[in-house]
């Protein structure tokens, strides 16, 4: 597995991506708008905004959703790094400052990604107004994990 280097990558400008991509953020429910934004390997950013549904179970977290676009469109073995931001209220009021970290399904859908393209994924996560990013690594974030090459990938 090809090993990422976070230190290497700008999570800035992935993290103004995924803060646009919160805008469109399908969350009247929750009403706490998360936003991701995935830097693939030619540069290229693909995002994504969560996706909440009257039945509460069926809701989409933004990594989820960013990753199924970017798996559809081809793209499944080229990502790198990605960008999450959240807790921005619709009505613009931040309702927490904590950064926003992947929940655990969110992780193994990355994983997905990870193991397909044999390389690690660095992970930026931001509090609500973009400040206070942390730098992950993927593998930290979801040890020991469950994947493709267990079936043979
Ligand atoms: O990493 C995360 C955590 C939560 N959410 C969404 C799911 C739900 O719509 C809302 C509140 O949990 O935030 C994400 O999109 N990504």
């Amino acid at each position: 597995m090809t090993q990422t280097d976070p230190t290497a990558i700008d999570p800035q400008p992935l993290i103004a991506a995924a803060r646009d991509a919160a805008r469109n953020a399908h969350a009247p429910y929750s009403r706490f708008s998360v936003g991701a934004a995935v830097l693939l390997t030619d540069g290229s950013v693909v995002t994504g905004a969560n996706f909440e549904n009257a039945s509460y179970g069926l809701s989409l977290c933004a990594e989820t959703v960013a990753i199924a676009t970017l798996s559809a469109a081809g793209r499944l073995r080229d990502v790198v790094a990605i960008g999450v931001i959240g807790g921005m209220q619709v009505d613009g009021v931040a309702t927490g400052t904590d950064p926003v970290r992947p929940c655990g399904r969110c992780r193994q859908v990355l994983n997905e990604a990870a193991g397909m393209g044999a390389r690690d994924i660095a992970v930026f996560c931001a509090g609500a107004q973009g400040e206070r990013i942390e730098t992950h690594r993927l593998r930290d974030l979801l040890p020991h994990a469950f994947g493709p090459g267990d079936l043979g990938l």
